[in-house]
Order: C-alpha cells, then structure tokens, then sequence
C-alpha cells in the first residue's frame, strides 16, 4: 500500500539493511520491540524498530496507524520514513538519530 510521503519496505530490504537483525545493529529496546540501526541501498541510516510478538497488530490498525503517523511533522519529533508489513513481521522505519539527539 502506498501512503503520502512513507515507503512500503520489503522484508528482504530490511533484513539487508540490518544485516538480518544482527546484533551488532541492535540499537536499542522498547515496548514495541527491538530497535536496529539500518542502512538502505542508497546508504540512508534508519532505525528499525521491529514488532514483537505482543506489539504485533491487525494489519488494518497497524496501517492506519502509519497513516497517523505518516501526518505527524514537527521539529522535536523523528520523521516516519517508512514501514514493512510481510511475512507476519511488521516495522517501522525511522529517520537514524545519533547518539545523544534523541
Ligand atoms: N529514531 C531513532 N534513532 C536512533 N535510535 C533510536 C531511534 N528510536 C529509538 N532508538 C533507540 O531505541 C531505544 C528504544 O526506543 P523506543 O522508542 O522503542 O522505546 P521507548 O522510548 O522505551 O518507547 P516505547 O516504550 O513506547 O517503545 C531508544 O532508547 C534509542 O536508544
């Protein structure tokens, strides 16, 4: 599904930005789940913050909430890139902050 502004990333894009899930890449851990620093094929950084299994939606919820979250702009907020909703893994893919932006 396409939405304004917000990517639609394969499963296989993620696992080759992240090195598939690699350790070394894990950048953090949240309530939704792991969170990995991911580079994409045109050398973008982003952050991966990867569903776990009680995190997981609905895939009509899981999609609205992008929508929502596609809309959101603001200074003090990390900009959606995109999302990645295949193989009954869904993820969200943020603008990378470094160290000590956040
Ligand atoms: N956009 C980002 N860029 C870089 N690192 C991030 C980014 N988002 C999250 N992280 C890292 O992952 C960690 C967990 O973030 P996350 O937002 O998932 O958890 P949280 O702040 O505990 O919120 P929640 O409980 O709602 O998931 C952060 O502390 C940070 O180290």
């Amino acid at each position: 599904m396409n939405i304004d502004g917000v990517r639609d990333f394969s499963f296989k894009e993620i696992v080759s930005a992240t090195n598939n899930f690699d350790r070394s890449t894990q950048v953090g851990q949240g309530g939704y789940g792991k969170v990995y620093r991911g580079i994409l094929c045109d050398i973008t950084v982003v952050a991966v913050k990867h569903a776990e299994e009680g995190s997981l939606q609905d895939q009509t919820e899981f999609l609205k909430e992008i929508m929502l979250l596609s809309r959101l702009h603001h200074r003090n907020l990390v900009s959606l890139f995109g999302y990645s909703d295949e193989e009954r893994e869904q993820m969200l893919v943020y603008e990378f902050m470094p160290n000590g932006t956040l």
